[in-house]
């Protein structure tokens, strides 16, 4: 069996995007209230009560937008130094990154996966939704892509590597940038990744438009570049390639057209202390949170999570005939991708 060693841990359900594959507009965004988030001395607790010795060493932080936490840079130094910690790493959308780059490396976080769907800010804006409280006029539109870009400028200068970009891929939207996304690994040491766009959070869209499936993208950046098979530093499910000469590298989540579920290393704990066995299926969740302040022993709380562990290999996305992929009562941002 594939050790289960790998912990998402989102911080917070908020955001301050409301990408449309993600949590589109008139989506019932009931937020958690935040005496329910886990708290930062309970994260750590369970983290070295519970998923520690579980065999549990490699851990990303996440969200809605985990950089909207407060105390996020004390939380980072704390998890990074613990003894048992072998990987640390932050999915981000990069808007507040320009600022906390420096004191996130300094706490001692190394690794940095940005959101990036477009280098057209007017797609961009498109993609990343109204901000709260705006109208729909959208002068801001630059403003907004040029924050996240300079965040990804000041992580590549403070020296997070690898440094990789997310691109999840929407016909019609943003394919038309496949070639421009992917020219980016050519000077530069930065990792791009297409994802296939999953049926969470935005039905509409999703079964409007479907996604594009990797071999796809594969082929078209075959066709202008050539593409060979390549390697870079990673617990993810992401199949990795690169342009020959290229500095950087092009990587493949392709959870729609393949099915990695046999090497799926992870769990997944929501900010309100859920932890879900798997992002494309609901089977098996436990409240954490409602445990240890339940007052249960952190002993029992272990054997539950450590039983769940082992059942770990049945839960997965290729239950999805048993109709597990219907409905999600949570948006990806709730469960942090
Ligand atoms: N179906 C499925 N999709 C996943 C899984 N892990 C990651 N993804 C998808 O890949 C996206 C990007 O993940 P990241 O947060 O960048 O993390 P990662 O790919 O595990 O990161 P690395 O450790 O750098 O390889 C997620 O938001 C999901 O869309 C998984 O276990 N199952
Ligand atoms: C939920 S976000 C949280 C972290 C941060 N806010 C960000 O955007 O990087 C984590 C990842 O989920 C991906 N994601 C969100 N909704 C998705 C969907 N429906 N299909 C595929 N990936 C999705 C995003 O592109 C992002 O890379
Ligand atoms: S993908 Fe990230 S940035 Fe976009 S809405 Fe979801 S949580 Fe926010
Ligand atoms: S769909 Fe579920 S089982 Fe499959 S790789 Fe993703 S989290 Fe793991």
């Amino acid at each position: 069996m594939n050790p289960i060693d790998y912990l998402r841990i989102s911080l917070i359900d908020r955001c301050n995007f409301q990408c449309v594959y993600c949590m589109p507009e008139g989506a019932d965004l009931s937020y958690v209230l935040r005496e329910f988030w886990l708290s930062h001395e309970e994260i750590l607790t369970l983290l070295k009560g519970v998923f520690i010795p579980l065999g549990f060493t490699k851990f990303r932080l996440t969200g809605g937008e985990p950089l909207l936490r407060p105390g996020i840079v004390q939380l980072v130094d704390d998890i990074a130094h613990l003894p048992e910690t072998t990987d640390l790493a932050l999915t981000t959308n990069a808007f507040k990154l320009e600022k906390l780059a420096q004191p996130l490396y300094d706490a001692g976080l190394r690794r940095i996966n940005i959101s990036l769907d477009s280098l057209q800010p007017e797609t961009f804006e498109a993609i990343v939704g109204k901000p709260a409280g705006a109208n729909k006029d959208t002068s801001s539109n630059h403003v907004r892509w040029q924050q996240v870009w300079n965040g990804i400028q000041m992580a590549h200068q403070v020296g997070f590597d690898p440094l990789k970009l997310n691109v999840v891929v929407i016909p019609g939207v943003n394919d038309h940038e496949i070639l421009d996304l992917a020219a980016l690994t050519v000077d530069k040491n930065w990792h791009v990744r297409f994802i296939e766009f999953m049926p969470i959070g935005n039905d509409e869209l999703f079964a409007d438009k479907g996604w594009v499936d990797s071999e796809t993208i594969r082929q078209q950046i075959s066709n202008r570049w050539g593409l060979e098979e390549s390697r870079i530093r990673g617990n993810g499910p992401a199949d990795i390639f690169k342009i020959p000469g290229a500095k950087g590298t092009l990587g493949f989540i392709s959870q729609m057209s393949e099915c990695f579920c046999d090497r799926c290393n992870r769990m997944r704990l929501s900010a309100d202390g859920w932890l879900r066995p798997c992002l494309l299926n609901e089977v098996g969740q436990l409240n954490l949170r409602e445990a240890l302040r339940g007052g249960d022993s952190i002993h029992s709380i272990r054997d539950r999570v450590g039983a769940l562990v082992a059942d770990k290999p049945d839960i997965n996305f290729k239950m999805r005939e048993s109709g597990t992929t219907g409905a999600y009562s949570r948006t990806m941002s709730q469960i942090g991708g």
